[in-house]
């Protein structure tokens, strides 16, 4: 018997003490390294890393590359070197775009070219779903055992992490209650927990929809700021209030609330995102800027969850053809798409237009 924590445990740890500013140590058959968090770092923990020697880089992504205009050797992925006389700020200058207008000179970045970047690649996934901006400090240990062990670190065996971290987290229905809403009194509330310790999600169950017809669906990504405060900067809480009412209207219906904000990045960083916009980038250079990809979403999670619940296929409420494509190749049948046109405004009429430009949503 061992009490020990296994890998999904020792994911949720190594995630959580990223989150605090602890360092992590990732190890593979090739090699180990300490990695820290780009943006949970501080300066006494930058000058002990610093007094162990060796070449510390800074890893980011070849979107945040782009922008410093430093080399991406490893594809998606830049190592780049940390100066000797690095500075705290010049580290979080390198993570986070927000004064790059303001002192556009971090450079010139040196980027490593030899060697291996797996550790670096895992280290960005591990910062990315921890919610963090995508950018790590990651330094070869040579010594991993008694490192590791002296200073009692989360220690992570990085070839099945990686593994793992690419796969969707299964997940467990927790509990469901009757909830009567405005839009239908036969109102239903699950919950899903995922295994590895992230976020719930949530489906709101309209009538009996009857399993073995297509059911009218909608899989709705949290947004605090459309859905609970009214922001007029995108269209959200009117697509939300507009798939529930239409619901409501048919009797029947299931909305999947999946907490994805931001597009999958989390709150802080949509945050960071929208106040690059502020600056004139539209959304999906915002994301790009801060190291992301357009959309981060994982919407294999609204597909087993609508499996989970004995549907298998849909009428989906989007105008994103990528959700229908996503259902499609985990098996969930989308037999019409039901537009959801709602909620057009002054403030975010470029938005919109830049989803149907860049993002393929359809006008
Ligand atoms: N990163 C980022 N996320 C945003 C921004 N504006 C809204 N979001 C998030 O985008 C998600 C909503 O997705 P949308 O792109 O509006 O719509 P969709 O779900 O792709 O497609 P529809 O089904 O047609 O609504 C929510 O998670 C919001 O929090 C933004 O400017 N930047
Ligand atoms: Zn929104």
């Amino acid at each position: 018997m061992s009490l020990a924590p296994d890998l999904t445990e020792t994911l949720a740890r190594a995630r959580a003490d990223l989150r605090m500013g602890v360092p992590v140590v990732l190890e593979s058959a090739d090699g180990a390294a300490l990695v820290l968090a780009a943006e949970t770092l501080d300066a006494q923990r930058l000058a002990d890393l610093r007094a162990l020697g060796g070449r510390p880089m800074l890893a980011i992504t070849a979107r945040r590359a782009e922008t410093l205009k430093a080399r991406a050797y490893d594809g998606d992925v830049a190592r780049i070197l940390l100066p000797p006389d690095a500075s705290l700020p010049w580290v979080l200058g390198v993570a986070d775009p927000a004064d790059d207008l303001k002192t556009p000179m971090k450079g010139p970045l040196m980027a490593e070219r030899g060697g291996d970047a797996a550790l670096h690649r895992l280290a960005l996934s591990l910062v990315k779903s921890a919610r963090l901006l995508p950018a790590a400090l990651v330094l070869d240990l040579s010594d991993p055992d008694s490192f590791a062990a002296s200073h009692s670190l989360t220690r992570v065996p990085a070839t099945p992490a990686a593994a793992m971290i690419s796969e969707t987290s299964p997940l467990h229905p927790v509990v469901s209650a009757r909830l009567p809403l405005q839009v239908s009194e036969a109102g239903r509330l699950h919950i899903f927990r995922p295994e590895d310790g992230g976020e719930e999600h949530y489906a709101i169950e309209i009538g009996q929809p009857p399993r073995d017809k297509p059911v009218l669906a909608r899989l709705h990504s949290a947004c605090f700021t459309g859905d609970l405060m009214g922001s007029l900067k995108c269209d959200c809480g009117p697509q939300l209030r507009g798939a529930l009412a239409q619901m409501g209207a048919e009797g029947a219906g299931v909305l999947l609330y999946l907490n994805q904000e931001g597009r999958g990045i989390g709150l802080a960083n949509k945050m960071r995102a929208y106040s690059l916009q502020d600056q004139g980038f539209d959304t999906v250079e915002a994301n790009h800027r801060l190291g992301f990809e357009d959309d981060e979403r994982d919407f294999r999670i609204g597909a087993e969850i609508l499996k989970r619940m004995g549907f298998s296929s849909v009428r989906l409420l989007t105008n994103n053809p990528g959700k229908i494509a996503k259902m499609e190749e985990c098996g969930v049948s989308v037999t019409e798409r039901v537009p959801l046109k709602v909620g057009e405004n002054a403030h975010n009429r470029a938005y919109l237009a830049t989803k149907a430009a860049k993002s393929g949503h359809l006008l």
